[in-house]
């Protein structure tokens, strides 16, 4: 029998007394793939990976981790987890903690290389309460998957890290994916879930708006941005334009054109332009981005 997916989550529900934060929610993260939950603040994110992680009760629907009920024992060996905050003691030394977290497994890795990928070494001594926020971001990180997990759980594994740490953590995570491990991480950033996952599971109010491959998600189609004087007549541009074109303006003087941008388009365009004397300024072709996406299912910005 094939094995389970990583994750399988079916028409999950969570409510905070009459809120509902996550509604009728299902994906599935497969295994050796890493999944990312992309929204807003206050999507439901966190409650759902707090559910997975067996930490948080479910009003509503069903969850199985590597096959089983959440908070299993049989899963405590076999998943990592990465809380938002926390999760470390006040007055433990980041390296003496780290080390504990690698004794309670069979098979750890190496405690103190770990510490030096993550660029922790010279932190070693110093308690998790005076260490910077992305230091006890990244002794978090070190410390949910030292026992090496075949699922691990990172909430906003990069959130507030300077671009250096950010990208050692990206890094490990493409090892983590290397290495056969399951990830589902959530993120803000377009850009992390963009590079970093084989799967993108936009949510938003609780629900899931669109998933896919990211390359699936914004498609091969282009889009055309340039400035100029506000308020171009776009019918008159539209007409030259092939058929399935659109274009608009917002704000004024930001012009975006949509369709299939090849150099037919692009070469009308500018004609349009130079028998209307309008200079096109920062005129550039551009693939259409999650951001773009989440806008056209929602009507709202990502990060709004
Ligand atoms: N313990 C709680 N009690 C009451 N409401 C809560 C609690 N935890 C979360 N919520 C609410 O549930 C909704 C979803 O929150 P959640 O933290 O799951 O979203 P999120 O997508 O992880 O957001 P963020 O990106 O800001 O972490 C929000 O409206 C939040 O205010």
């Amino acid at each position: 029998m094939a094995a389970p997916p990583a994750l399988e989550i079916t028409g999950l529900v969570k409510r905070y007394g009459r809120a509902t934060a996550v509604a009728d929610l299902s994906f599935t993260a497969r295994r050796g793939e890493v999944t990312a939950l992309l929204g807003p603040n206050g999507a439901g994110k966190t409650s759902t990976l707090e559910i997975c992680e067996g930490y948080r009760a479910h009003d509503g629907g069903t969850v199985r981790v590597l096959g089983l009920e959440p908070g299993d024992r049989a899963l405590r060996a076999r998943v990592g987890v990465m809380p938002q905050t926390g999760g470390v003691p006040g007055t433990a030394k980041a390296g003496e903690f780290l080390r504990l977290m690698a004794s309670f497994h069979t098979h750890p890795l190496d405690p103190a290389a770990l510490m030096d990928r993550l660029g922790l070494t010279e932190h070693a001594r110093t308690p998790y309460r005076r260490l910077s926020g992305g230091q006890q971001q990244r002794l978090s990180l070190a410390a949910a998957i030292v026992g090496r997990p075949e699922l691990v759980f990172l909430d906003e594994p990069t959130a507030g890290l300077d671009p250096q740490a950010r990208r050692a953590t990206w890094e490990l995570i493409a090892d983590l994916r290397a290495a056969g491990v399951s990830v589902l991480l959530t993120t803000h950033f377009m850009d992390e879930a963009e590079q970093l996952s084989d799967q993108i599971v936009i949510i938003d109010r609780g629900r899931v708006v669109a998933e896919g491959a990211p390359a699936a998600l914004t498609g091969a189609e282009h889009q055309l941005r340039f400035r100029a004087r506000a308020g171009l007549g776009l019918d008159e541009l539209l007409n030259a334009l092939p058929a399935g074109s659109a274009a608009k303006e917002s704000p004024a003087g930001h012009y975006l054109i949509e369709g299939e941008v090849g150099p037919e388009l692009l070469a009308t365009v500018t004609a349009w332009c130079a028998s209307h004397g309008v200079l096109a300024e920062d005129l550039r072709i551009e693939r259409r981005t999650l951001e773009d996406v989440f806008l056209e299912l929602t009507g709202r910005e990502l990060r709004g």
